[in-house]
């Protein structure tokens, strides 16, 4: 396996700033020299240009800069697997999702989708209360929301809802949960995953999601764990994934060998304590990377 790592300092799809840095607060932590540790071959091909918006001009969602910065990742995304590297996407805020997500389909990889969060960000800007567009892009890669963002897409792809794990979750604004309920995506909230376990849990989502696929994407969003062991995200909701658990998860999605590509976000260095949340996250992308302990 080879590895391209792509920074992301996008933070305009939330309300907190800091995740902009999350890329280097990743990079900082060692992130390449480890993976070349396991024995794995990485290129980091560099960050993907943000603009600045002063605090002033923050306005209507920032949707035309995010789409922007979404059509370069996704061209970044396409080019990586081209090159016959897995796509390792460090974000910046979760909208980045939706560029990672174009550029699978744009090089026509036909994958799964895992997506470990506290929030299931399937709000549309009609459901949501804060309007960021952090908490919308699973809808759009779902094919629903505003038309700027969809125009991100190929239309052309089959994603089928069935095809989408969430797990993790534990936090849903109202109009939200009602739109998740109509949807056939599969769900593990943080309740399931204590009465079933995490590996019950992560051996069913992997078999859902990767069924009729080539392999899975992993969109892994930092607040799906606990403050306690993650505390340097923006959107932070108590009773997340522990240590343990986010580990066996990886473990296990390691152990499948069906790992296609990945993205980790929300690291937000601002709020976080000396770096642990990004060398956390740089742990976890070990342990998925195949990293074990024997
Ligand atoms: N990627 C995230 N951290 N998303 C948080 C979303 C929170 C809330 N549901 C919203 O729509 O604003
Ligand atoms: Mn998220
Ligand atoms: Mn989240």
């Amino acid at each position: 396996m080879r590895v391209a790592v792509i920074g992301v300092p996008l933070d305009l799809g939330a309300n907190k700033r800091g995740v902009d840095m999350g890329p280097s607060a990743i990079r900082y932590a060692n992130l390449t020299t480890k993976i070349e540790g396991l024995g794995i071959e990485v290129e980091d091909y560099g960050d993907i240009e943000v603009p600045i918006i002063t605090n002033e001009r923050r306005n209507q969602h920032n949707i035309l800069e995010i789409r922007d910065v979404c059509i370069s990742l996704s061209r970044k995304v396409k080019k990586s697997l081209e090159d016959d590297k897995v796509p390792l996407v460090i974000g910046g805020d979760h909208s980045i999702a939706i560029g990672t997500f174009s550029g699978l389909v744009r090089a026509k990889k036909d994958f799964g989708l895992i997506w470990f969060d506290a929030h299931a960000d399937f709000n549309t800007l009609a459901t949501s209360h804060s309007g960021n567009v952090h908490g919308i892009p699973l809808a759009v890669i779902n094919q629903e929301g505003p038309t700027d963002l969809l125009s991100i897409m190929d239309n052309a792809y089959n994603l089928n809802e069935s095809n989408v794990a969430l797990i993790g979750i534990r936090d849903l604004d109202p109009l939200e949960r009602e739109r998740l309920k109509e949807t056939d995506i599969n769900i593990y909230t943080i309740s399931d995953i204590d009465r079933l376990g995490i590996e019950q849990v992560m051996k069913e989502a992997i078999q859902i999601t990767s069924q009729g696929k080539e392999g899975i994407h992993l969109s892994f969003d930092m607040d799906v764990l606990d403050p306690l062991v993650a505390p340097g995200v923006g959107t932070a909701v108590s009773g997340g994934l522990n240590y343990r658990e986010a580990h066996l998860a990886m473990e296990i999605l390691a152990e499948t060998d069906i790992l296609g590509s990945m993205e980790l976000v929300e690291v937000n260095p601002i709020l976080d304590e000396r770096n642990r949340t990004a060398e956390l996250a740089v742990e976890l992308i070990l342990s998925v990377l195949g990293k074990s302990i024997l």
